[in-house]
């Protein structure tokens, strides 16, 4: 029983162009992997973190996180997998990106007090701030998308332990761009809860230049 926290942090961060695994690049002094599995042992709901990490840095990330790693996957569905497989007995799952690695302990107790409350599947979302079109795959309107009921969705998403395992289990070829695709691939109910813009996901330089005067304003 408990709370288990798995934290993909095996990406090569390709569009922040680092050199280096992108969950080991430092922000503000501190490897974004750490300030995530921090952030989530601070909360004080969660009772383990597995972090699952590229094969050829396991050591590296043992070093600066407080979480047990694990090597990943060639995609974060795989990753995701590798780390769930090392759940123990935890009734609860959350799966936290490293990406997001200044999310706020109210939205972690948010996520965590909804699957408690009886949602098998519970994603952070916040609304979406600016006017969405479809395009051709020239770049041509194709339409006016209505923003209504149109939110973003964040991490840490949280599950009844069994649904998350069901869901991969499922998964087969199906390639969701988070968990709770994989769940609603079962036919599972997904619910959300409110998100926080600190919980945006580090892709790009500017979103490190971003976090970076996050955390010196905090
Ligand atoms: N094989 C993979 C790919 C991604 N991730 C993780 O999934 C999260 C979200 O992925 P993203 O932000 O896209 O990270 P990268 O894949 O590293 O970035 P990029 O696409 O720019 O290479 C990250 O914490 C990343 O480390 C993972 O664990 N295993
Ligand atoms: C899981 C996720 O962060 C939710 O918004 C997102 O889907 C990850 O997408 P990426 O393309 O793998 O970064």
């Amino acid at each position: 029983m408990g709370v288990a926290a798995v934290v993909p942090a095996a990406g090569s961060g390709l569009r922040l162009g680092a050199g280096k695994p992108k969950a080991l690049v430092e922000v503000a002094g501190v490897a974004m992997v750490a300030r995530a599995v921090d952030g989530l042992l601070a909360s004080g709901v969660v009772d383990e973190v597995i972090v699952v990490a590229p094969p050829e840095h396991v050591e590296e990330m043992a070093f600066v996180t407080a979480g047990r790693v694990v090597p990943g996957g060639h995609d974060r569905v795989a990753s995701v997998a590798l780390g769930l497989a090392e759940v123990g007995d935890a009734d609860v799952v959350l799966v936290h990106d490293a990406a997001r690695c200044l999310c706020p302990s109210s939205v972690v107790e948010a996520v965590v007090s909804a699957v408690r409350a009886g949602h098998g599947a519970v994603v952070p979302a916040i609304p979406v701030a600016d006017t969405v079109r479809r395009v051709d795959p020239d770049g041509h309107v194709v339409d006016l998308v209505d923003r209504t009921g149109l939110l973003a969705v964040q991490t840490p998403q949280g599950f009844d332990a069994d649904v998350l395992r069901r869901a991969h289990a499922a998964a087969g070829d199906l390639r969701a761009t988070d968990d709770a695709g994989l769940v609603e691939a079962i036919g599972g109910e997904v619910v959300t809860v409110p998100g926080d813009p600190r919980a945006f996901k580090i892709t790009s330089e500017l979103d490190l230049a971003m976090a970076e005067a996050l955390v010196a304003a905090l």
